[in-house]
C-alpha cells in the first residue's frame, strides 16, 4: 500500500530590464527579466516548495537561505536537483506535479516542451508527470501590469 501525500508551492519575483529571464530551467529572450538572490526561476522555486511541503521538509528559502552568498545567481535547476535528493533520501518518489505560471509577457505554450524536457532530466521524473500551463492576469495587477511573475505548483509524491 503506498502512502500519498501531496503539496502545494506558491511564489513571486520582480521583472526589470537588465535581468536574464530564467524560467522552467530554460532562458527565455525577453526584454525584462526576474529579479532574486539566485537567477530567479519562479517555476522551479513552486516545485521545490511543493515537494518539500508534501514531504513536511520546510521550504526552499529554509534549505537555500537568500542571506547566504553561496546562493547568490545561483541556477535554480541545482537547488532543485538538491531538493530531489532530500525527498528520495526520505523515501518518496514524484507521482506528478501540475503547475501555473501567471505572466502577462512573453507568451510561456511555445517554451513548454523545452522546459518539460529540462524538468525532466533535472527531476528524474517522467515528461508525462510534470505539467506546465500558463495564463496571464487579463492586465490586471502587478502581473497584468509586468511589474512580475508568480506561479504555482502542486505535487503528489508518495512511498512505497
Ligand atoms: N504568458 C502566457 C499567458 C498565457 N498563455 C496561454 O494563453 C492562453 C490564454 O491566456 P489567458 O490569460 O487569456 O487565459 C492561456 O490559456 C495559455 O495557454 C501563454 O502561453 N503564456
Ligand atoms: C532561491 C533563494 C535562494 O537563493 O533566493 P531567491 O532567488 O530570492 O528566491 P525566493 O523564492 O525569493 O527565495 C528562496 C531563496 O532561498
Amino acid at each position: 500500500m503506498s502512502n500519498f501525500r501531496i503539496g502545494f508551492g506558491y511564489d513571486v519575483h520582480q521583472l526589470q530590464a537588465g535581468y536574464d529571464f530564467w524560467l522552467g530551467g530554460i532562458k527565455l529572450e525577453h526584454e525584462k527579466g526576474a529579479v532574486g538572490h539566485s537567477d530567479a526561476d519562479v517555476l522551479i522555486h513552486v516545485i521545490c516548495d511543493a515537494l518539500l511541503g508534501a514531504a513536511n521538509l520546510r521550504d526552499i528559502g529554509y534549505h537555500f537561505s537568500d542571506k547566504d552568498p553561496k546562493y547568490k545567481g545561483i541556477d535554480s535547476k541545482i537547488l532543485l536537483k538538491e531538493v530531489m535528493i532530500l525527498l528520495r533520501n526520505e523515501g518518496y518518489e514524484v507521482g506528478n506535479i501540475d503547475t501555473t505560471v501567471c505572466l502577462q509577457l512573453p507568451k510561456v505554450n511555445p517554451h513548454i516542451p523545452a522546459m518539460k524536457k529540462c524538468l525532466s532530466e533535472v527531476m528524474g521524473v517522467e515528461e508525462r508527470n510534470i505539467s506546465i500551463k500558463a495564463t496571464t492576469t487579463e492586465n490586471l495587477g502587478f502581473v497584468g501590469r509586468e511589474e512580475g511573475v508568480s506561479a504555482y505548483c502542486v505535487a503528489l509524491i508518495y512511498s512505497k
